[in-house]
């Protein structure tokens, strides 16, 4: 398994161009993105990743929007490492408190959950899951069923197991991550916790209260006619893991098609969660 950090710099490139670049390198397995200087900065965990497949995209889009790139720091970086040195725990809210396993616990915290991340996406100090998990402590959770698409670490799903939730499924196509989620919710003392690795295809046929999903944008809109499917009368959807525009009003549009009402969103930095209802 590899974990690549790619940062990318164009020149003078224009916000849907590289709105169109994001998506075809979340074709190409890229699931995290950050603003960094003149660019931006992509993150993928994968075996046997194409190094060549992605500098010929580069190539391509070069020459379509006749600007020049330069790609830096393609890298194998040993996660763990990266991580253990990195992440200090995070308060959200001032209620929640999320550490490692290898800092002190904090009991006077009413809600604390630990996260070993290993190689998976969901530590809290991404913006896109701090704002789903202010979605959560805000949110009416107690004894709701919860579906959490692209689980990462299980983060979302075990603070709403922590506020009250009856019983949650995760899912999450990435083995590491479905993995990392039964590690975490089993550190965290949730029992309430059903984990499934696939994709929308292995969704259950069940009826949920709450759909959580911080993904992306392309797979948000892939997947949203499913997402109605499960989802109860009277349900909501949170989503993130997308910019305001064109993105949220692309993601609004389609929930409209199945009766799934806009209801608010945040924004922090240029990333959006968002917050539905089924009408
Ligand atoms: C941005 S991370 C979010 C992790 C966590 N839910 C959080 O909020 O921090 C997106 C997750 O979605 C998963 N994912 C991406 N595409 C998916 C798909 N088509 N089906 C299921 N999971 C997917 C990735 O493996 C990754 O763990």
């Amino acid at each position: 398994m590899q974990y690549i950090k790619a940062i990318f710099k164009f020149k003078s490139i224009e916000d849907y161009q590289q709105d169109l670049l994001i998506s075809d390198l979340a074709d190409l397995g890229f699931d995290t993105f950050e603003d960094s200087e003149g660019g931006f900065t992509g993150f993928v965990i994968k075996e046997n990743f194409n190094e060549q497949e992605l500098k010929q995209l580069l190539i391509n889009y070069a020459e379509d929007f006749q600007t020049n790139y330069t790609l830096e720091g393609v890298a194998d970086e040993n996660w763990n490492a990266e991580w253990e040195k990195n992440f200090s725990p995070l308060i959200i809210d001032d209620v929640c408190y999320v550490r490692a396993t290898f800092h002190e616990p904090q009991p006077s915290y009413p809600y604390e959950i630990v996260i070993d991340p290993k190689m998976a996406f969901g530590t809290g100090h991404h913006q896109t899951t701090t704002m789903m998990m202010q979605y959560l402590l805000a949110g009416d959770i107690k004894d709701k069923s919860i579906l959490d698409m692209g689980c990462g670490t299980g983060i979302l799903a075990i603070l709403a197991s922590k506020l009250g939730a009856k019983n949650l499924m995760a899912i999450d196509y990435d083995d590491i991550c479905f993995e990392s989620t039964i590690e975490n919710a089993t550190l965290n003392h949730v029992e309430n916790l059903s984990a499934l690795c696939g994709s929308k295809e292995v969704i259950p046929d069940e009826q949920y209260d709450i759909i959580l999903a911080n993904i992306n944008r392309n797979i948000l809109l892939d997947q949203i006619s499913r997402y109605t499917e499960v989802l109860k009368p009277e349900g909501k959807i949170f989503f993130s893991g997308f910019y305001l525009d064109p993105d949220l009003g692309m993601i609004t549009a389609e929930c409209a098609k199945y009766g799934i009402k806009y209801i608010d969103h945040k924004q922090n930095s240029d990333w959006v969660a968002a917050q539905f209802e089924k009408k």
